[in-house]
């Protein structure tokens, strides 16, 4: 990938300390995306890294997970599954609660919206302990599906996310890293 554009977009990714709470060192996507020219280098940087790579579905994980994740389904024709908070989808759904670098939650899916030998590619905002994405891992392989690729903008490589998706074979592409920084 080219390291100027990827250099752009990281530079455009505002880091504010101690929020939510006291040590956590907040790496604000929203500061991306509202840079217009950052958020399409950025979308045009996963869609030209998957154009043929053979996937059937995208999946994103909320709230984040969806700003990336649905431009990346259009621009490669693909559909877009939701994975949500509790209570927020209105069909039969799984889930699985985790934990995060700043607490816990749980994650839902529509049963339905994973086809048995569907390959799924996972898009989230940030890679942190891997809670989130393990979580989504597990509900679309329960249903399924074969995951084995997962997208981010951002991986905090310090916290454990990628040897997380390594134990579950999962492979992890990646444009910015902040390590420690
Ligand atoms: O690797 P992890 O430690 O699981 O952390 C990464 C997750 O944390 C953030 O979401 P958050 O749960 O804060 O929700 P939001 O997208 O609704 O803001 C982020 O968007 C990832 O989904
Ligand atoms: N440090 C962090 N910055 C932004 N989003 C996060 N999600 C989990 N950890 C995060």
């Amino acid at each position: 990938m080219n390291q100027d554009t990827l250099g752009f977009i990281k530079d455009s990714i505002k880091s504010i300390p101690d929020y939510p709470k006291a040590g956590i060192i907040f790496r604000d996507v929203t500061s991306l995306v509202e840079n217009g020219p950052a958020f399409a280098a950025t979308i045009d940087l996963l869609a030209e890294r998957f154009k043929d790579a053979g996937f059937t579905k995208i999946a994103g994980t909320e709230a984040r997970g969806f700003i990336f994740g649905a431009p990346l389904a259009k621009a490669l024709g693909l559909g877009f599954i939701l994975v949500r908070k509790p209570n927020k989808l209105p069909r039969k759904t799984i889930e699985q609660s985790y934990e995060l670098e700043y607490g816990t939650d749980t994650l839902q899916i529509h049963v339905d919206a994973v086809d048995a030998g569907d390959k799924v590619l996972i898009v989230d905002d940030l890679l942190a302990t891997g809670g989130t994405v393990a979580a989504t891992v597990s509900l679309i392989r329960q249903l399924g599906g074969i995951v084995e690729n997962a997208a981010f903008v951002i991986s905090l490589p310090d916290l454990g996310g990628e040897t997380v998706l390594n134990n579950l074979n999962v492979n992890i592409t990646k444009l910015v890293d902040f390590d420690g920084e």
